[in-house]
């Protein structure tokens, strides 16, 4: 555990990566990130973390720049100083792919792709940049990486595709890493290697990582900081460790108690009742309050702004009470 002075230092003043009144609609008119702000701090792990459909994934992809088409967004993404996310992705900020075959080209070798990317942002000649491509399947545990820098995707394992795309994030040393659930393809036993791969070479490069996973045990053992996510919006954003074993958001207290490590022995599992409301379904107020056990007369009729409290930001009408 990390000593208390160095939890309860100040945050580093200077974003790398700040974002503000993120919005994200849908033609519909539908909004399902609605007002989300937070900032990424360089060198940093921050996870976001929430149930299905809290819109974390439409989040990391605002932030290199590829919204689904049909969604539109408002309000501002900035990483140091450039607004062209577009621009900046595989440079300055850099895509881990969940799902590494379909991010992979089938048609060619892994090491000319890997070169490839190499090339893209600066141009080294090609024996360099192939040279570069073995060099990070090698740092990112790939056993005889020349043989393999040769071989197509088709013939590398589940585990070692995984790989292969953290070195193609990282090959170019970017500022940022978003991973959005970068693990779920994999079985249990790979899953912790390749987050132990990609914790590696993210420290290797010295980026920061946005880190989206349903996996708790993840951002405990990975994140500097938790986003809590509910219905598009911020619902508790602090320090992970503090958010983990003591939520002060009641959304945070019940998805971290519908776990089945947090589970008493001899009691029924405790579960989260009901389901998130969908962007075209949201209620009046705060969109917990239809599950919440604390919910108001207020807290159906006004939505609550995220808050400090304790070093964290909280959206919720009962905390601002306590
Ligand atoms: N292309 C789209 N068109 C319409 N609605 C969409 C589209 N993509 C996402 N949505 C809706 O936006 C909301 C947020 O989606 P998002 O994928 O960001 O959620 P998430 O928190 O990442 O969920 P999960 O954990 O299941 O990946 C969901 O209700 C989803 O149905």
């Amino acid at each position: 555990m990390k000593p208390e002075a160095a939890r309860e230092a100040p945050l580093p003043p200077e974003a790398l990566l700040s974002v503000r009144d993120l919005r994200i609609a849908f033609a519909d008119g539908t909004e399902a990130v609605r007002g989300l702000s937070f900032d990424v701090h360089p060198g940093e792990v921050l996870a976001i973390v929430g149930e299905s459909g809290a819109g974390k994934s439409l989040t990391a992809r605002a932030l290199l720049g590829m919204l689904p088409r049909g969604a539109t967004r408002s309000g501002s993404i900035e990483l140091q100083g450039t607004t062209d996310l577009a621009a900046a992705r595989g440079r300055r900020i850099a895509l881990v792919p969940q799902d590494a075959l379909s991010a992979l080209s089938p048609v060619h070798p892994v090491g000319d792709q890997l070169a490839a990317a190499v090339r893209s942002v600066s141009r080294v000649p090609r024996k360099e940049a192939r040279a570069r491509a073995v060099a990070a399947l090698e740092r990112v545990g790939i056993p005889d990486a020349v043989r393999k820098a040769r071989a197509y995707p088709h013939e590398y394992s589940g585990g070692m595709r995984q790989r292969a795309v953290i070195a193609m994030a990282t090959i170019n040393e970017p500022d940022v890493l978003v991973a959005d659930e970068p693990t779920t393809a994999l079985d249990e036993e790979r899953r912790d290697q390749v987050l132990k791969v990609l914790a590696e070479q993210r420290e290797a490069v010295g980026a920061a990582l946005l880190l989206v996973t349903h996996d708790l045990d993840a951002v405990r053992r990975h994140a500097d900081r938790a986003l809590v996510m509910y219905a598009g919006r911020l619902t508790e954003l602090g320090p992970a460790e503090r958010v983990l074993t003591r939520p002060l958001a009641p959304y945070t207290a019940g998805l971290l108690a519908s776990l089945p490590q947090n589970a008493t022995p001899g009691r029924r599992l405790p579960t989260l009742p009901g389901t998130p409301p969908t962007p075209d379904g949201l209620p009046p107020g705060c969109a917990f309050a239809p599950r919440c056990t604390l919910a108001t007369g207020r807290c159906r009729h006004e939505e609550p702004e995220p808050r400090e409290l304790d070093g964290r930001l909280i959206a919720c009408h009962h905390r601002e009470e306590a």
